[in-house]
């Protein structure tokens, strides 16, 4: 990819996206939505020793005036925790960092959530820059200002909406990202096609070959197009109380599926997030499928891309269906009268659903 796509995200806080190559080394762009002279770049163990030290290099030429610290964190959701936050937070007081400071939130989506939510609670609220560096981060999570950190009780469970002031997706930073990790990205990438438009689907299935071995004009074509559909949908419901919620299409099994296993993707002993909501929208089209309400060749369809995307379709062994219906009931999407479920269409279209029986939950998930 060479050239620049930029994808503005409307309502009362704008903000634009931009994704090209080597954006990390533009001082000018990474300072450009800078208001005070405290910086914080919060990375982690992998992403730090590649990237961050250009970052502060870029800040530094561009403003020389600038105080800038680093808060790193050991990689991985399990590290996704409070007490990391506590971490970042302290990070932000050792700086003495003002109301006006900036938090530039560099690395995949774990940092992206951790690093927003502690913007989000500094003082009542700073600034935060995402550098997306997986995919995955690139294409959902740096985009529409949901931060979070997990408990051992469920996923994202303590957390804020509070929307970046810009998001800067260096794609070059691809290149040293590991196959399984550009594989995760994919997944979400998937989920638009799938709630939002069967022609990306489609597009998605012509190009698995080219997407898999990361080529940079596809996976570039890939990363515009997702970020399109997300800026689109949180701008008109930026803290889901309508359609948004359609992001969540995999999800309530997948963040059941991630939280049972105790976050142990990094390990290789759990899934990681995209690989959950690889298998959760197979579920969740299954769920469909058996409802009536989507055509059984249309979730083959969906779980036939995702495998040849080479991600799981499958839900790993061992895991206990009760237990995971028992995760589903501390979901986001739930209320007072029970779960709510994305459920699908086929291709191009879904819609939220309350009052799906356990029954027919557990029905997809297998015997126990
Ligand atoms: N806020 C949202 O809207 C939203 C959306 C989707 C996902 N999420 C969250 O995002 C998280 C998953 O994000 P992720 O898939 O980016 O995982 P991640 O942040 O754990 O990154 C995956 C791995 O890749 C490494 N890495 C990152 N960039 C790299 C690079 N360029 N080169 C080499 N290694 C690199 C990381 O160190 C890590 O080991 C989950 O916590 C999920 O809940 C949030
Ligand atoms: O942006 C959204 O809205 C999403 O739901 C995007 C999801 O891909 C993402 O994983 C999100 O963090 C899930 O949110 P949650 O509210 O279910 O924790
Ligand atoms: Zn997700």
């Amino acid at each position: 990819m060479t050239s620049m796509h930029t994808v503005d995200v409307a309502g009362d806080r704008a903000y634009r996206i931009s994704i090209g190559p080597d954006l990390l080394h533009d001082g000018r762009l990474l300072t450009g939505p800078m208001r005070g002279r405290h910086a914080l770049l919060v990375s982690d163990e992998h992403v730090a020793p590649l990237y961050a030290q250009q970052v502060a290099d870029a800040l530094q030429q561009a403003r020389p005036e600038l105080v800038i610290d680093r808060y790193v964190l050991p990689p991985g959701e399990h590290e996704k925790t409070l007490a990391r936050f506590t971490e970042c937070l302290d990070s932000l007081a050792r700086l003495g960092a003002t109301r006006d400071a900036t938090v530039f939130a560099l690395g995949g989506g774990v940092v992206g959530d951790l690093a927003g939510f502690a913007a989000a609670c500094w003082m009542r609220g700073i600034d935060v820059v995402q550098l997306p560096t997986t995919l995955l981060a690139m294409v959902d999570s740096s985009v529409g200002g949901k931060t979070a950190v997990d408990l051992p009780a469920g996923k994202n469970l303590v957390g804020a909406f509070h929307p970046p002031c810009a998001v800067i997706a260096d794609t070059s930073t691809l290149r040293s990202l590991p196959a399984r990790e550009l594989r995760a990205g994919l997944a979400e990438v998937v989920k638009y096609g799938a709630i939002f438009d069967v022609t990306f689907l489609g597009w998605l299935e012509r190009n698995t070959d080219a997407l898999v071995a990361g080529q940079g004009d596809v996976l570039a074509e890939a990363i515009a197009r997702s970020c399109r559909y997300k800026a689109e949908v949180v701008a008109r419901d930026p803290f889901e109380r309508g359609d948004r919620a359609l992001l969540n299409f995999g999800h309530t099994f997948g963040h059941a599926i991630e939280t049972e296993q105790g976050y142990a993707g990094a390990t290789g002993d759990g899934l990681n997030h995209g690989e959950a909501v690889a298998v959760g929208m197979v579920l969740a089209a299954n769920l469909s499928a058996a409802l009536g309400i989507a055509a059984p060749e249309d979730a083959q369809r969906l779980r036939t891309l995702l495998e040849r995307l080479g991600l799981p379709t499958a839900l790993p062994p061992g895991l206990d269906p009760a237990a995971l219906l028992a995760r589903m009931r501390l979901d986001k999407k739930a209320d007072a009268r029970g779960l709510r479920f994305i459920l699908w269409h086929g291709a191009g279209e879904a819609h939220i659903a309350a009052g799906v029986e356990d029954a027919a939950v557990l029905s997809v998930l297998g015997p126990a």
